[in-house]
């Protein structure tokens, strides 16, 4: 049995009549680290706060753990962990005081949050930082912070909104690891993403979302082989050049407002073709295809649009 089935599920918010979730279906399996890309507004968060049994659904069908999270949302609640965009950390107490708190919180005892802390400050990477007010701390480090807090009811399945916007890559890379570490010993990860390489990192299986509905499902693979050729040539032209350029070159070719975007299985190959017809771009670059091209072509816009 999958651990999330959705199916036709809906999000509208009381006073408008806009649908920020129109209707999407997936399932999640165990262990594995299942994704949400889509630009902003998509419908991402709302998705999540329906799955995190804070938000209810305005129709369709939602299954965690085999339980409707609309009559069963506070035990379902105690199984999960919930690392929200916003890192609402209380920043006049400590970092292990912060652990401490949500634990009690949680319903948990002082003596296990004391013990708890610990291992959680080490998986964070924050056993230095123990004592330090949350105010002192990086934008990393507070969000480390954050998965370390989620992890106090050792959750089956952890929903993590965002986990990296707004960190630096060295930052990322330290998250990266630290959500691999919890995948591997079985944590069920459910994340968002509006960064491309990070859907492509960390997702074993991920769901393209636009406009409250899901484009296409797969794994980054899967997705990129579906939509795609292996790579794609960036080709860069002086302004009023790209049109006539596209045109005499032909083939499978995307205009953006900056470049031209040629699809092919071999990249050099265009391009010594379009060194043979005479243009001159000013920059070229074969790179392979990412699942930024994949939401390109589902949806004719660019995921950071
Ligand atoms: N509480 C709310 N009341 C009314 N509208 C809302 C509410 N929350 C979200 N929306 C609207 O629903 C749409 C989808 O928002 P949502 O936050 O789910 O998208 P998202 O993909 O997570 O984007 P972001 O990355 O910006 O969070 C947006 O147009 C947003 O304005």
């Amino acid at each position: 049995m999958a651990l999330i089935e959705a199916e036709r599920l809906e999000k509208r918010y009381p006073g408008t009549d806009f649908t920020a979730v129109a209707g999407i279906g997936f399932q999640v399996e165990r262990g594995e680290a299942f994704g949400f890309l889509g630009p902003n507004g998509a419908g991402k968060s709302s998705t999540m706060r329906m799955l995190a049994c804070v938000s209810q659904p305005s129709g369709g069908s939602l299954r965690i753990l085999g339980e409707n999270p609309v009559t069963h949302g506070r035990a379902l609640r105690a199984r999960l962990g919930v690392v929200p965009q916003d890192d609402a950390l209380d920043l006049q107490l400590t970092v292990r005081e912060n652990l401490i708190v949500y634990g009690l919180y949680f319903g948990l005892s002082l003596k296990h949050m004391r013990a708890k802390s610990t291992e959680l400050l080490e998986f964070a990477q924050l056993a230095d930082k123990a004592g330090e007010r949350v105010e002192h701390l990086s934008g990393g480090m507070r969000r480390r912070l954050t998965i370390a807090r989620s992890l106090v009811n050792d959750p089956e399945i952890l929903l993590l909104d965002e986990p990296t916007t707004g960190l630096d890559p060295q930052a990322r890379h330290i998250l990266w690891d630290r959500l691999f570490r919890l995948k591997s010993v079985g944590v069920t990860l459910i994340l968002t993403t509006h960064y491309m390489d990070e859907a492509e990192q960390l997702c074993d299986r991920l769901v393209i979302m636009d406009k409250g509905l899901i484009a296409d499902e797969g794994t980054p693979r899967e997705l990129i082989d579906r939509h795609v050729t292996r790579e794609v040539l960036e080709l860069r032209f002086p302004p009023g050049e790209q049109e006539q350029a596209a045109e005499k070159l032909g083939g499978d070719v995307e205009i953006l407002p900056d470049r031209l975007l040629c699809y092919a299985d071999d990249g050099d190959a265009v391009l010594a073709r379009a060194t043979e017809l005479g243009l001159r771009p000013l920059t070229a670059l074969v790179r392979r295809a990412t699942l930024e091209d994949v939401f390109l072509r589902l949806t004719g816009r660019s995921l950071t649009d």
